[in-house]
């Protein structure tokens, strides 16, 4: 089996993420195929020296790997359309889409097919991504260490053996960029109120929250000891913490990735027939 060709069906806001990160990270343009329906965005994979495919048949006639990457609510239409491509050149399936169970996505194509569903997230963009996979019984190792190549490439992976723990990945990482986006928006908001301009703003707190992350990945030490290393004792920090957990931040945030894994599994009961 020889994988030189990944192809994205549906090029927008993830795919494109992940295409910009192999890009950044020495994977030759020419060798990812992309089919987006709206023109503009095939333009602009093809301004990036990436290889346009006519249709979405076209796509799976050169890709050795097929990334869905369209929304969970055009899936299966997606792969309705191209089931007989598939069934012809029998690419690798990786799918990034959410909720939606690999055993739909085989049903839709009318194929047994080794599928890997992926949650990945935005930052693969600037090659700091996370993704959970799932590899369903007909994946041999070859196709699982072709997905790990690719999303190795655009950050750090993690495979989960029940295909249930992809909603948990998606409330922990594939959504998560957007928490963290909203803490640093609201920081930034009262950042400017206490006189900071926004691009001191954002780089004290950009970088402040990457300093935090590094030291979550990069030391063994226990998340809680890090934070209590922060606090000297009647100190500033304190005040702040002690205002988090007035506040209920743990309730908080356990509602919110609770609504997220809810929702997910929401949609896979809403679309998965
Ligand atoms: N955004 C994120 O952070 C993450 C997204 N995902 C998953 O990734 C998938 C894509 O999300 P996202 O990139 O945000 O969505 P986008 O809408 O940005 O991208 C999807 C693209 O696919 C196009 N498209 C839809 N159907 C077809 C088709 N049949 N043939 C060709 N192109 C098509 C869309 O066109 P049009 O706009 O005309 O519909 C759009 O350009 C979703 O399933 C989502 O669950 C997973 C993890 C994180
Ligand atoms: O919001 C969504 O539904 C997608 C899935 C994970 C991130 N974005």
């Amino acid at each position: 089996m020889s994988m030189n060709t990944i192809g994205f069906l549906g090029a927008g806001n993830m795919a494109g993420a992940i295409i910009k990160g192999l890009i950044a990270s020495g994977f030759e343009a020419k060798s990812i195929w992309v089919f987006d329906r709206n023109q503009d965005k095939r333009d602009g994979w093809a301004a990036l020296g990436l290889s346009i495919a006519k249709n979405a048949d076209d796509l799976v006639i050169h890709s050795d790997a097929l990334v869905l990457s369209v929304k969970p609510q055009g899936l299966k239409e997606t792969c309705e359309s191209i089931a007989s491509a598939v069934a012809d050149h029998k690419p690798l399936i990786l799918s990034v889409v959410a909720a939606i169970p690999a055993q739909s996505i085989a049903q839709w194509l009318s194929a047994s097919l080794p599928i890997i569903r992926v949650m990945p997230n935005t930052p693969s963009l600037v090659q700091a991504g996370a993704s959970g996979l799932f590899a369903n019984n007909l994946c041999l190792p070859e196709h699982k260490a072709f997905a790990e190549t690719v999303f190795r490439a655009v950050g750090r992976i993690s495979w989960v053996e029940d295909e249930q723990l992809i909603h948990s990945v998606t409330a922990a990482a594939g959504s998560a960029p957007a928490y963290f986006f909203r803490f640093a928006e609201a920081m930034s908001k009262t950042a400017l109120e206490q006189g900071l301009t926004e691009q001191q703003a954002r780089t004290l707190i950009g970088q402040t929250m990457l300093g935090a992350a590094k030291m979550i990945l990069e030391t063994n030490e226990d998340i809680g000891q890090m934070r209590k290393n922060v606090c000297s004792p009647n100190g500033t920090t304190e005040r702040a913490i002690f205002s988090f957990n007035d506040d209920q931040i743990d309730t908080v945030v356990n509602n919110a990735m609770k609504a997220c894994f809810d929702r997910s599994v929401e949609l896979t009961d809403l679309l998965s027939q």
